[in-house]
């Protein structure tokens, strides 16, 4: 059986932008990523952004303050140091313990909390700021959701762990992994660096405050740089137990300086040649027909052959192999790929891929052992299939995050393709008289996503097949991000 190849950046991400940073030159006047931003200005590989230039003086200081930062020494956690850590944990909650004062993280640095609007810049400025750390900084950039998955995966295992070696099955209620996991970080890494910080869900939230309390404090001496869409007032907002989580938001209001980067410019909409990873019928041609299907098959072959990076098979049949039913084990459970060239491409149906109560895991699994992904018969999507859109949405951000490619067959175009129920015929089709788009937009004014983020109104109008604001955000986003992934510039990029 295949053992699933975890590569390194499946947890702890490559930046995207590659260091030409030599720390010696920490001298001059002008600050590393300053340089590094000019640099890439100067080769058109960015715009000059006066918003973006703002927060790259921030950048310089925290880069000051890190050439001069010697961290401190970690200490071994010990599990017998810990039993009955809940009282003593209780105990803090009831006395304030959790409060702190300034001298508690004397000499740590300040991090950086980066908050926005999509696609102003924030993930950029993380990975040019990430690329310019000095040497003597250990470092990690991870994308949030996969950092949490490594939390409680490795909490699990380090309370097996350490039951077995230290403390006997029947102590295993009273284990806290918290310590073990912040020496495990901050041995490897003073500097961590999140991409899209977000809490969803109420486990997050607990387990994330008290690994922070830990990581951010004297005895390890993290120094934390976060981008997220939210600021921290509004992290977390609505939730289940919100009110414990409030100390953490202090925390890390505390601990980093607060940017808002009130860019206008969302770069994914500057628009950029456009090219046909994602096919859709053109109107009077039915999806289902014989004709569409030849159109579709030959869509689906042209992008595989193009992702698997195969000789158009010739005489001397260079053709790479297919493999069907290519098994995955993520974590113990195996699932099967339907097709797929690993390591360059694999491919689903949208019922293969959203249709199965697949989670995050898998998705970031599958993102990270092919470089591209191809998603067949995506129907008209209705209120009806929230679930499979859910998926999709996790599948989308799993995929963009690890930067694979994208190429897709769907029933329309995908800002199209999100209908209210009863105006469907049949996945893929209609009914003769779709409903006029609603005359209400003007109700949309002051939506969120329209009013905070700058989305279009039809997009906010069709996010309301979700409750809750994190979804709506997310779901928007997701189409913002399909637009990026159907560039040229993602598409024909090298891994
Ligand atoms: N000054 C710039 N010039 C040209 N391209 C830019 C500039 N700033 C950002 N970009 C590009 O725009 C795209 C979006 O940027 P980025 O991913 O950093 O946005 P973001 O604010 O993190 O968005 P989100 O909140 O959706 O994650 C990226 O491809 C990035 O390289």
């Amino acid at each position: 059986m295949f053992v699933l190849r975890l590569r390194l950046r499946n947890y702890f991400q490559v930046p995207r932008l590659a260091s030409r940073w030599n720390s010696t030159a920490a001298t001059s006047l002008v600050s590393a990523p300053l340089k590094e931003y000019n640099r890439l200005v100067k080769l058109n590989r960015l715009r000059d952004d006066p918003y973006q230039r703002a927060v790259i003086k921030s950048l310089g200081s925290l880069y000051d303050s890190l050439m001069k930062y010697e961290p401190p020494k970690i200490k071994e956690a010990r599990a017998l140091d810990q039993i009955g850590w809940r009282t003593s944990y209780l105990g803090k909650l009831v006395t304030g313990g959790w409060k702190k004062k300034e001298q508690d993280w004397e000499g740590i640095p300040k991090g950086i909390y980066l908050y926005g609007d999509v696609g102003c810049g924030k993930t950029m400025l993380m990975d040019l700021f990430y690329s310019t750390v000095p040497s003597h900084i250990t470092k990690r950039r991870v994308h949030f959701h996969q950092f949490m998955q490594y939390v409680h995966r490795r909490s699990h295992e380090i309370i097996i762990e350490q039951n077995l070696r230290e403390l006997g099955a029947a102590k295993s209620k009273t284990m806290d992994p918290v310590p073990f996991l912040a020496t495990e970080i901050s041995k490897t890494s003073r500097l961590l660096c999140f991409d899209e910080f977000q809490v969803t869900d109420v486990a997050d939230a607990m387990t994330l405050r008290r690994l922070l309390d830990t990581l951010l404090s004297k005895d390890h001496g993290l120094v934390l740089f976060a981008t997220s869409n939210r600021k921290p007032d509004d992290l977390y907002i609505n939730g289940v137990q919100r009110e414990s989580f409030i100390p953490c938001i202090e925390l890390i209001k505390r601990r980093t300086e607060v940017i808002f980067l009130n860019s206008p410019t969302d770069y994914r909409k500057i628009p950029r040649p456009i090219s046909s990873v994602y096919y859709f019928p053109e109107k009077g041609l039915k999806y289902q027909s014989r004709e569409c299907a030849i159109v579709r098959q030959h869509h689906v072959n042209q992008w595989y052959k193009y992702f698997a990076q195969m000789e158009d098979t010739g005489a001397n049949g260079d053709e790479k192999k297919i493999l069907k039913d290519y098994p995955l084990t993520i974590w113990g459970r195996e699932f099967k790929v339907p097709r797929c060239t690993p390591p360059n491409v694999a491919q689903f149906t949208f019922k293969e891929l959203c249709g199965t109560p697949l989670a995050a895991g898998d998705y970031l699994a599958l993102a990270s052992n092919f470089e591209a992904i191809i998603v067949t018969d995506i129907p008209y999507l209705s209120i009806f299939l929230r679930d499979e859109v859910r998926r999709f949405i996790t599948f989308l951000d799993a995929i963009y995050d690890n930067q694979c490619k994208l190429a897709t067959t769907a029933a329309a175009n995908f800002t199209d393709l999100f209908v209210e129920p009863e105006e469907i015929l049949n996945s893929y089709e209609l009914k003769e008289k779709p409903k006029e788009e609603q005359g209400d937009e003007d109700d949309l004014d002051d939506d969120e996503l329209v009013k905070r983020h700058g989305f279009s109104k039809k997009i906010a109008r069709k996010s309301h097949i979700f409750v809750l604001d994190e979804e709506r955000f997310a779901f928007a986003r997701a189409l913002s991000r399909l637009s990026q992934m159907s560039t040229a510039d993602w598409v024909e990029r090298h891994n």
